[in-house]
């Protein structure tokens, strides 16, 4: 069989990884294990300080790792250094030299190997070509919109050949409106490229719209790992319920449960005792949004009083209506409840 046929499953192999920046304090990674697969879009994501940049510098190669490996296509890259992994990183704001044309950009880290001036632009300018960015090679990145730089930032990043893409935040410095246009070149390219894309996120819209696999951290830990719908629809933990948004977190006899707010059930309160398990609540707050209504709530549940969220379909409110004050019963179908972890 010829070996350079055979392509490894994953792209990256963490085993037990671990930070620490200083000794007595919690490790700001602690002992994490996690596959990445080959030629996929990963995403990092949790809330600021949960560990995910240091887990995305490590394997870039620009932290010190305190215990543990990291595995790029089967090889033990932990103690090389960040030229020699097979990886390239793409920074927040793209961070393009200001006085460099879009060229001298992307040819940087060749001119920095000893590549000859001639080959280095020529590796450059097909690089350009590739993110249709040619045509602009001898602009200044401030003659450049931010999606131009973006571009620009890519080829600059894939001008090493790297196996593996690192971007940490790398859209959070443009505006909402470029951010979503943004958010599908990347998409694009990491397929078009058959690369391996990691993305450190803290925004779970984001990392739903990208990733074919989303890794959820908390606390420097791997709290799920699974695809966007797995994650949406079946959080694992209370922290995803309330992270990934959406969901109400329920307390019941069996234990807690999340149940997204679009699969919340609601009708008029009779006035009878409830006894099967329905929720009483009133009806706090009515938000009109377009397509749906979301409705706040106080409910009782079996823990005592909570806010709960509602969504309803426009036509479905409009048959209906709900207004503050109104008294109200909650249910859910079995199937649209997930037993969360303590
Ligand atoms: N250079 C450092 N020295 C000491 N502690 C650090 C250092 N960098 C990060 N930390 C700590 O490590 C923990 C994880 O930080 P990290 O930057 O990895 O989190 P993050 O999830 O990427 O957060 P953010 O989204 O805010 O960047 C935090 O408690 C942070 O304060």
């Amino acid at each position: 069989m010829d070996a350079a046929a055979v392509v490894p499953a994953y792209a990256v192999e963490l085993v037990h990884l671990t930070k620490r920046y200083a000794p007595g304090t919690p490790p700001a990674v602690d002992a994490i294990d996690l596959r990445i697969p080959a030629a996929s879009y990963c995403c990092l994501l949790g809330p600021s300080g949960c560990g995910k940049t240091t887990t995305l510098r490590m394997i870039a190669g620009h932290e010190s790792v305190s215990a543990g490996d990291i595995l790029l296509e089967n090889r033990n890259i932990t103690l090389l250094g960040a030229a020699d992994r097979g990886t390239a990183m793409m920074f927040q704001s793209f961070a393009l030299f200001p006085h460099l044309s879009a060229l001298d950009n992307v040819a940087f880290s060749l001119k920095m190997k000893g590549v000859a001036r001639a080959e280095r632009h020529q590796r450059a300018q097909e690089l350009l070509e590739r993110v249709a960015m040619g045509h602009l090679a001898q602009r200044k990145p401030g003659e450049l919109s931010g999606g131009q730089q973006q571009r620009v930032a890519l080829a600059r990043a894939l001008i090493t050949q790297p196996r593996v893409l690192l971007l940490d935040e790398p859209l959070s410095a443009l505006d909402p409106f470029l951010r979503i246009q943004m958010r599908a070149e990347l998409r694009r390219w990491q397929k078009e490229l058959g690369l391996t894309f990691i993305h450190v996120t803290h925004s779970q819209e984001e990392a739903m719209a990208l990733a074919d696999q989303i890794v959820v951290m908390n606390q420097g830990r791997i709290e799920q790992v699974g695809r966007p719908r797995e994650v949406y629809n079946a959080p694992a933990t209370e922290f995803i319920a309330r992270f990934m948004g959406g969901h109400n977190v329920l307390a019941t006899s069996a234990g807690k449960l999340a149940v997204r707010n679009d699969h919340m059930l609601i009708a008029p309160a009779t006035g009878e005792a409830l006894d099967n398990g329905n929720l009483p609540g009133t009806v706090t707050d009515v938000e009109y949004q377009g397509t749906y209504v979301l409705l706040g709530l106080r409910a009782r549940d079996a823990a005592g009083e909570r806010e709960v969220s509602v969504m309803l379909p426009e036509a479905q409110f409009a048959a209906l209506p709900y207004a503050p004050g109104d008294a109200v019963e909650l249910s859910w179908l079995h199937d649209n409840a997930h037993p969360l972890l303590a």
